[in-house]
This record gives C-alpha cells, structure tokens and sequence, in this order.
C-alpha cells in the first residue's frame, strides 16, 4: 500500500501500480515490446495465437531473460532475481506436475494454505495417493491449478489454465481465482475466452504482435 506517509509520494516522485512491467524479448523474427501497469486485482491478457502472450509471462516469471525489460511487482523491482525468488507461482497450459510425487505431495510442495479444502473444492481429494501419470489431463491441470494457489504468492500467473476443464469445473476455480486478491494474490492470466474475464471482473488488455494495448 503506498500512503501519504510514502516517502516517495512525499518528494513527488512517481509511485508505480503493482504491475510495473517493460518486456522486451527478441526470438527469431519475432519482437516481444510490451508494456503493462496494471493495479487490479486480476489482469487479464487476451490476444491472438503467436501475439506473444506466453513469452511475456515467462519474462515477468524471470523464466527467460528479456533484452532491456524491466520487472516491477508490486514495488520491488526483479530484474536479476532468480524465479523461484520472485514469490509468484505459475500455471502453465500444460500442468508440469512433479511425475515422482504423488498429487498430495505436489499439493503440499510450497503450500501455505488450506490443502483439504482447495483439493475438495477442485474435486482432486480422491486422488490424493496417485501419481500424476495416473489422471486424466483435466484432473492433472486441476492438480497443478490447487498447487499454485496453495502457495499463496503475491503474484499469480496463469496460461490458459482452464482450456482443459469442463464448465462446471471452469466454473468452480473461476469462484477460487476471484477470492485470491482478498487473501493477498493477485492474478495475471491469459485467457482466450471473454466470459472468463467478465466473470473474473478483470481488467482486460489485448496483445497484438507482441505489442499490449
Ligand atoms: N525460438 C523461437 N524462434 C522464433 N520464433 C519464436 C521462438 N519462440 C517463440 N517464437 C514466436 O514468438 C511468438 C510468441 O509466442 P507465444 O508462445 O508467446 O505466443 P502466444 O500469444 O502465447 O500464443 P498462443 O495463444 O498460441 O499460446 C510466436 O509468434 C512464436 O512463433
């Protein structure tokens, strides 16, 4: 929270949103250049297939290392901070479990919240005691979307987490998504789906060409 008593706001200078982020990445032909400030609880980016929406989360994830980009969360800046560093967990559109764990251990790796009770919501309490090999896709991504958010980090980021869910299912860890910000977590999640965003009451912006409007 930044108040009057900000030293910062006090000699005027400027205060950044929680989101303070310049991506810059080349990758062959293609130019990563955006720019994102965001204060909401929950952004989402939408844009087409190739827009450079997955490279963007993989810099502010410090997973690549961008070219002149500069990572700001939620005032403290990431350049050179390795990932697991940055308090911030991912989901990815494929769910990288940990293959020689069972689902509880990859529940509790890193857990700071309530595991009974996420794994009950996300209906994953019956397969506690299997390995991720034995699930189905959309049961593993709901693995991995309970292990992310059981970490409790500040910042929250989501690749099309839920494009292997059923509706019902969507709709569940559509509630679980919208309490985070409440409890310390905000989310920055691509998604392609605008009923998602509407639901999550996210602020939306586009990318194009690698480009954020
Ligand atoms: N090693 C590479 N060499 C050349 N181009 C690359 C390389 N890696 C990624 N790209 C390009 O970077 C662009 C951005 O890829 P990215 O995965 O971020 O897109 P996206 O917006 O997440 O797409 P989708 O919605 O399909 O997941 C794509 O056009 C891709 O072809």
């Amino acid at each position: 929270m930044v108040g009057a008593a900000d030293p910062r706001a006090a000699l005027g200078a400027e205060v950044s949103a929680f989101l303070d982020i310049s991506a810059r990445l080349e990758r062959g032909a293609f130019t990563l250049a955006a720019d994102l400030v965001s204060d909401a609880g929950i952004t989402v980016i939408h844009g087409p297939s190739g827009a450079g929406k997955t490279l963007f989360l993989h810099v502010v994830a410090g997973l690549v290392r961008g070219n002149g980009s500069r990572v700001c969360v939620g005032g403290r800046v990431l350049d050179g901070v390795p990932p697991a560093g940055r308090d911030m967990a991912m989901v990815f559109q494929e769910p990288r479990l940990f293959p020689h764990m069972s689902v509880r251990r990859n529940l509790l790796y890193g857990a700071r919240g309530d595991v009974a009770e996420v794994a009950e919501r996300l209906e994953i309490a019956q397969f506690l005691d299997r390995r991720p090999a034995d699930l189905s896709g959309g049961q593993a991504q709901r693995v991995a979307i309970g292990r992310a958010v059981l970490r409790a980090p500040s910042l929250l980021l989501l690749d099309e987490p839920l494009s292997s869910l059923d509706e019902a299912r969507k709709a569940v860890a559509l509630d679980l998504f919208r309490e985070l910000p409440g409890r310390g977590t905000r989310l920055l999640m691509v998604s392609h789906d605008p009923r998602e965003a509407k639901a999550l009451g996210a602020q939306v912006v586009t990318m194009t060409e690698g480009r954020l409007a």
